[in-house]
């Protein structure tokens, strides 16, 4: 079975190790990649980890006319990933969105476009198993420990934050926790956002480092006890498995999943 792919955002730190895992599964064939600065070059004269000829283009309307594609991955950021999502469900190209930093409107609209095109499209905040299974032992926890924060750590390179990860794991968590002010009810800020943000009453903190790649803990606090459930992405290479396993299930799907806990 081969499934053409195009990848936006082939020089960025995913695009690259994304690149290298299609060009390693016999199934992938890379048929174009999307940047914003090297239209009509070639991929191997804009990144030295691939040596594929494969075209560039700045335009993924323009490339969805010119290049027959089943997949369409975006590892951008969320303005442009937005767009090329909505283009991607119009075309009925099925995609693969690891891009963060989408709104809860942005979601609800893509699934009714993907509804309204019956064009499958998978979106995971962590393609990460163990990042995964993180958000899902929260989400268990929760419904014994409604005092709850979570803390994620990334590289200082990260343009949204929250992470797409906390966000996701406070929504699962949502699913299972009694809802509750969290904290002491007087409790105030003497330096503007010390206590992170807040979503239905947990606090989420973003810290950015160099030296970082993305990590989270998830701490709930009971009488006497603490439970801390953590993750960490130690290089890339752990996003590239639910990539691959994301590419090979959206071909089999007619609307939208939000989260890879939905397809393993
Ligand atoms: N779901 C998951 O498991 C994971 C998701 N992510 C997410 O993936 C995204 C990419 O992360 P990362 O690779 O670290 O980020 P990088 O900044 O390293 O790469 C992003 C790339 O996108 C390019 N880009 C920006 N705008 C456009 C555009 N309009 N068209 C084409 N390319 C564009 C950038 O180009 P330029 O150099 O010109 O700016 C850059 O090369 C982020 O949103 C991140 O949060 C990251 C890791 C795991
Ligand atoms: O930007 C990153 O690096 C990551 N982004 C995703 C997110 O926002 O959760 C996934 C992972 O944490 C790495």
């Amino acid at each position: 079975m081969a499934i053409n792919i195009i990848v936006a955002g082939p020089r960025g730190k995913m695009g690259k190790e994304a690149i290298k895992m299609i060009e390693r599964v016999p199934d992938f064939n890379l048929v174009a990649v999307i940047d914003r600065k090297n239209d009509g070059k070639f991929l191997n004269e804009i990144t030295e980890e691939s040596d594929a000829q494969v075209p560039v283009y700045e335009d993924l309307a323009e490339c969805f006319q010119q290049i027959d594609a089943d997949v369409f991955i975006d590892l951008t950021s969320p303005e442009p990933g937005y767009k090329h999502t909505k283009l991607a469900i119009e075309h009925r190209v099925r995609a693969v969105i690891g891009t963060s930093g989408f709104t809860k409107e942005n979601i609800k609209e893509l699934k009714e476009l993907s509804n309204e095109y019956n064009s499958g499209c998978i979106i995971a905040p962590n393609f990460a198993i163990g990042a995964v299974l993180m958000m899902k032992f929260s989400q268990m926890a929760a419904q014994y420990f409604p005092d709850v924060e979570i803390i994620e750590m990334h590289h200082d390179q990260k343009v949204d934050a929250p992470s797409g990860t906390a966000v996701k794991t406070a929504e699962m968590i949502q699913k299972t926790r009694t809802t509750k002010a969290q904290g002491h009810p007087d409790e105030r800020e003497e330096l503007e956002g010390a206590r992170g943000a807040e979503l239905d009453g947990m606090h989420i903190h973003s810290v950015r480092l160099p030296g970082l790649v993305a990590h989270q803990e998830v701490i709930f606090g009971g009488p006497g006890q603490l439970l801390t459930i953590k993750h960490d992405s130690m290089s890339r290479d752990s996003f590239m498995d639910g990539i691959k396993t994301s590419i090979y299930k959206v071909m089999e799907l007619d609307r939208l999943v939000y989260g890879l806990e939905n397809i393993l």
